[in-house]
């Protein structure tokens, strides 16, 4: 994924977007309103060299599969251009998508469904070359087959070729649809998950296999997994994806062991079998990943954000800062309740206030009494919120307890703002990465040291071409 040096570019993606459900349904026409489509990849760039394996991680549901579709043509892009060795694929003639065809295939994640019960192992894995009228009579085509059942392990072939996959075990079939993909002698496969329904005991020895198998049919893989221990032992080049967005990408080794997004740092923090060393930090990232109907605007993840952002005149701590916008998030969302609120509590507001801004993240970064109340309040006093802050959250409150939460929430919108809820942040350059993030805006954003650390870091210009 834009790597360094002198190869060559084999897919480039620009600005790619894929919506689904932009028609109107029969709800939609019968209440009359827009359809909502899901953004499922949503104004993802990146280039991938040839030679290259290329990770892509990121939570159930960030489009990771949609986008590996997209490169392989399953889908059309909604958006935005996807090329193939220089040719763009949305628009090839049928010659040019024959041969697309060929040099382009997919590996998907369950062995069980992908192959069909009722073909022998010889007629699934010789399919693909009937289809693309590569090889010609049957002897040929059984030659070619067990060449590539023997390149996959199944060897001796004549032992599986007439086999059915109901014979077989998890490990078997999906080297058998690794031969599959492979027996067009394709340039570039897509592997989506190609291991995560196998038994872990068997998952290393396929994954090296596929390492194998690149050197010898001269591949560039793109490895699509949640599983990032896997993304860093197969990867060259890794990409974190979020809600559609890709936030970062860049070599693996630099991506997780000094992620620069903080998701990519929250997702890495989240994963217990990838070895971050003696200095392992914890997940600070709060709540769950919103719809991708209804994202967030500007920065996708603004929401749950460790290191959302202050605006310049804050003069509070970024963490307070974090607990105001967490506030005006919640009232959005109708997650204020004033019936929390006991009757007989002497400042009411205050309650539902220290109540609101309260975070669902690990004790370790709870306040005192977040700690003791189990999470479900703040004191005032442990916030550095800044004066006129503090006074506008309390005013808010009091309109959020005469059950107006929307009109509280605007109130704060002038206080309470952020540059990662109002802009869509540009992929940056930073050190060898590229980072959608506003902490590398090159402008003096937030209050607190951190949020201002990396954004100063001096941009390596040889790594930059990446
Ligand atoms: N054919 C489709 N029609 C409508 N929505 C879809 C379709 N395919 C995917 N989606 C939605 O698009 C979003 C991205 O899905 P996608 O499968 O690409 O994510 P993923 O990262 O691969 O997740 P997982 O790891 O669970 O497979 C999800 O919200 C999903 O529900």
């Amino acid at each position: 994924m834009d790597g360094t040096g002198d190869r060559e570019p084999l897919v480039e993606v620009e600005n790619v977007s894929k919506l689904f459900g932009t028609s109107q349904g029969v709800v939609d026409t019968l209440l009359g309103r827009e359809p909502r489509p899901v953004r499922a990849v949503d104004d993802v760039s990146f280039t991938i060299e040839r030679g290259d394996i290329v990770g892509i991680a990121g939570e159930s549901g960030c489009g990771k599969t949609t986008l590996g579709k997209l490169l392989v043509k399953l889908y059309e892009p909604t958006e935005g251009t996807i090329r193939f060795d220089g040719t763009d694929v949305t628009s090839m003639s049928t010659g040019e998508e024959s041969e697309f065809r060929k040099r382009v295939q997919m590996i998907f994640q369950d062995p069980f469904e992908s192959l069909n019960p009722r073909m022998s192992v010889f007629d699934t894995v010789a399919e693909p070359l009937k289809i693309n009228g590569i090889v010609g009579d049957y002897e040929e085509r059984r030659e070619r087959v067990r060449e590539v059942l023997d390149d996959v392990g199944l060897a001796p072939a004549d032992v599986y070729l007439d086999a059915f996959p109901d014979e077989l075990s998890g490990g078997e079939r999906q080297r058998v649809a690794i031969a599959r993909a492979l027996v067009v002698d394709p340039e570039f496969v897509v592997c989506d998950e190609p291991v995560s329904m196998l038994d872990v005991s068997i998952r290393a020895g396929v994954l090296n296999l596929m390492k194998e198998l690149q050197e010898q049919y001269d591949l560039t893989y793109l490895f699509i997994s949640h599983d990032l221990s896997l993304i860093r032992y197969m990867c060259d080049r890794a990409g974190i994806m979020y809600l559609g967005n890709m936030v970062e990408r860049g070599p693996t080794g630099d991506v997780v062991d000094d992620p620069k997004h903080p998701y990519t740092e929250a997702l890495f923090d989240a994963v217990p079998d990838v070895e971050l060393g003696a200095d392992r930090r914890r997940a600070n990232a709060t709540g769950e990943v919103p719809s991708p109907r209804d994202p967030p605007p500007g920065c996708r993840y603004n929401p749950r954000c460790a290191k959302v952002i202050p605006p310049e005149d804050w003069a509070g701590s970024q963490e307070s800062f974090r607990r105001a916008h967490q506030f005006k998030l919640k009232l959005r969302r109708g997650d204020v309740e004033p019936e929390s609120v006991g009757p007989d509590s002497p400042e009411p507001a205050r309650a539902l206030l220290e109540r609101g801004l309260t975070l669902d993240v690990p004790e370790e970064f709870q306040t005192g009494t977040e700690v003791e109340s189990g999470g479900h309040r703040v004191s005032l006093r442990e916030l550095d919120l800044p004066a006129a802050a503090r006074d506008a959250l309390l005013e808010a409150a009091e309109v959020a307890l005469e059950g107006e939460p929307d009109a509280a929430a605007d109130d704060l919108e002038r206080v309470v703002t952020t540059v990662c809820e109002t802009d869509y942040p540009d992929p940056r350059t930073v050190a060898t990465r590229e980072v959608a993030c506003h902490r590398y805006d090159g402008e003096g954003h937030g209050a607190d040291g951190d949020s201002g650390v990396d954004r100063a870091a001096p941009v390596d210009p040889v790594a930059s071409e990446d």
